[in-house]
């Protein structure tokens, strides 16, 4: 069996005070909850490991640099993510792809020092609009995971989540015949390059506009096995319903 895993990406959103909306996660979530992971801006990682500790919620941070430790001004290494107690790290989020022109070789590179560093990488990939459009996403899809995922892929090492870049932030959310061929997709690709053990294994997300209304539809995908969910997830009362639905999928 798979691990079912509900992320929250916090993005550039939060203070301090936000981390209150932990224990009121905790208080909203279902007994049956999956693993729980929330991912807040990187000064509050410290905070929210140390708020998150009775939860049994995971904390994760949004990027990591590619090297351990030197003169990159403004960087965050993975192992300085780890030493916070932190446990995840997505690397290759559109926003970082498209904002920072990071490439799958950046990707692959962020993802391999996650792993160094002990931690697991929430690789991210997703095809534009534009892609979209021209009926180009498996091929997009097809070079984003050949060029971003490293060899040494395990089981638990990472999670992959798809994020079709239109759908994020705009209320657009693809059908649900849609979620199942690009999962099963990256599923079959996955397997047969890493085998079956390891293939069958990764937790595959579904990320864009998951929202408590949709997210029953989401997880009828067999091969969605949890959500990376961006705004839904700043308030306890909109991503506890979310954790629910994953929970009963
Ligand atoms: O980018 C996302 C999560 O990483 C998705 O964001 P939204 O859920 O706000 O669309």
């Amino acid at each position: 069996m798979r691990r079912k895993l509900a992320a929250g990406n916090w993005k550039m959103n939060g203070t301090a005070a936000s981390l209150a909306e932990l224990e009121a996660l905790k208080a909203l979530m279902p007994e049956n909850a999956p693993d729980v992971l929330i991912c807040p801006p990187a000064p509050l990682l410290f905070r929210a490991n140390e708020a998150a500790r009775a939860t049994g919620i995971q904390i994760g941070a949004q990027d990591c640099h590619a090297q351990n430790s030197g003169a990159f001004t403004g960087d965050i290494s993975a192992a300085m993510i780890a030493d916070t107690g932190a446990s995840h790290v997505i690397v290759g989020h559109s926003e970082r792809r498209e904002a920072y022109e990071e490439h799958d070789s950046d990707v692959r590179k962020k993802a391999k020092a996650a792993w160094a560093a002990g931690l697991t990488a929430v690789i991210c990939i997703g095809e534009s609009a534009d892609n979209h459009s021209a009926n180009n996403t498996l091929d997009i899809i097809a070079g984003q995971l050949a060029g971003s995922l490293p060899d040494g892929m395990t089981a638990t090492n990472t999670v992959i989540a798809y994020e079709p870049i239109w759908a994020i932030g705009t209320g657009k959310v693809p059908t649900l015949e849609q979620i199942v061929e690009v999962h099963d997709f990256i599923r079959g690709k996955i397997i047969s390059r890493f085998g079956a053990e390891i293939g069958d294994m990764i937790p595959l997300l579904y990320g864009g506009s998951v929202k408590p209304d949709n997210a029953a539809m989401i997880f009828k995908a067999e091969n969605v096995d949890g959500a990376l969910v961006g705004g839904a997830s700043l308030k306890a009362a909109d991503f506890a319903p979310i954790i629910s639905a994953l929970a009963d999928s």
